[in-house]
């Protein structure tokens, strides 16, 4: 029997303003329901962590909060942003998009020029003023400007994972969205690329929100401010990082982050 009751294990204390907040979210992929009833505040200009085994519907969650499931699940419960629910029928997704950012697992970079990478993006966004002005501060902003500011007519595909990677969060960030998702965004590189790619968030969350799914357990303790635990599909804790790590309140908590299953 846990000791604790759900509530008693999420964080209600924040008193930062809150940049996106979930009600209720349940996802299910046919009759198999992925995530159940999570309840999540997500602070601005935080990192907050998502954690949990292999298959306790991080990722679903995550891609819930800018509509990346619509095609593929049903989404049920409110997606509170900016004072609407963008989990309504009549929301202009593109929009949520352009607000929501996305950085995916594995670095997707077009098989176009650096500049052109971001350029695209920007364009597409109907954000064609200072296109220049705006890619450098992009690049400078996701800390690749001064690795490609020499050979930025060059293929982004001939950058290394790493630097790809960061050329995917310029992209992202190129068209100014609020809050920053990021699926593992460090795990298919070495260590020291995610290293400088968790410097780089601590910059970017001075300007963006940012959600992190990671399965590297010293990421989240290190890089974020709060962390969510994931257990079946059930968001069964969630609090200030450093409390989370040091004073799991639930035995499941503990079993992870020490190790014991996952
Ligand atoms: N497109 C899909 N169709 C059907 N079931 C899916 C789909 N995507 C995920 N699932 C199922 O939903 C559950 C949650 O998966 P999800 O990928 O969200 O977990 P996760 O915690 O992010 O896992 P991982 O850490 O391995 O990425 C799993 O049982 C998974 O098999």
């Amino acid at each position: 029997m846990n000791k604790y009751t759900l509530s008693e294990n999420y964080l209600t204390e924040i008193t930062d303003p809150i940049a996106i907040e979930t009600k209720h979210l349940n996802v299910f992929y046919g009759k198999k329901q992925a995530t159940f009833d999570a309840n999540l505040k997500f602070p601005k200009h935080k990192i907050t962590a998502l954690i949990g085994a292999s298959g306790s519907g991080k990722s679903t969650f995550l891609r819930s909060l800018n509509r990346l499931n619509d095609e593929i699940a049903t989404v049920t419960g409110e997606i509170k942003y900016q004072d609407i629910d963008i989990n309504r029928k009549n929301i202009n997704v593109y929009e949520v998009r352009r607000q929501i950012g996305m950085v995916f697992q594995h670095p997707n970079p077009f098989a176009k020029s650096i500049y052109e990478n971001i350029a695209f993006a920007l364009r597409q966004n109907g954000m064609t003023d200072n296109l220049d002005q705006r890619v450098e501060k992009s690049l400078k902003d996701a800390a690749l400007w001064d690795e490609v500011k020499d050979k930025l007519t060059t293929s982004a595909l001939s950058l290394s994972g790493g630097q790809q990677q960061r050329l995917c969060i310029a992209r992202a960030i190129a068209v100014q969205p609020d809050i920053l998702l990021m699926d593992e965004p460090t795990s298919a590189l070495d260590p020291i690329s995610s290293r400088k790619i968790e410097t780089t968030m601590q910059e970017l969350k001075k300007n963006y929100t940012i959600i992190i799914v990671t399965h590297n357990m010293q990421q989240a303790a290190r890089a974020s401010d709060l962390t969510a635990f994931f257990h079946l599909g059930h968001v069964i804790e969630y609090n200030r990082t450093k409390k989370l790590f040091t004073t799991p309140k639930m035995p499941a908590t503990e079993d992870y982050i020490s190790g014991h299953f996952g």
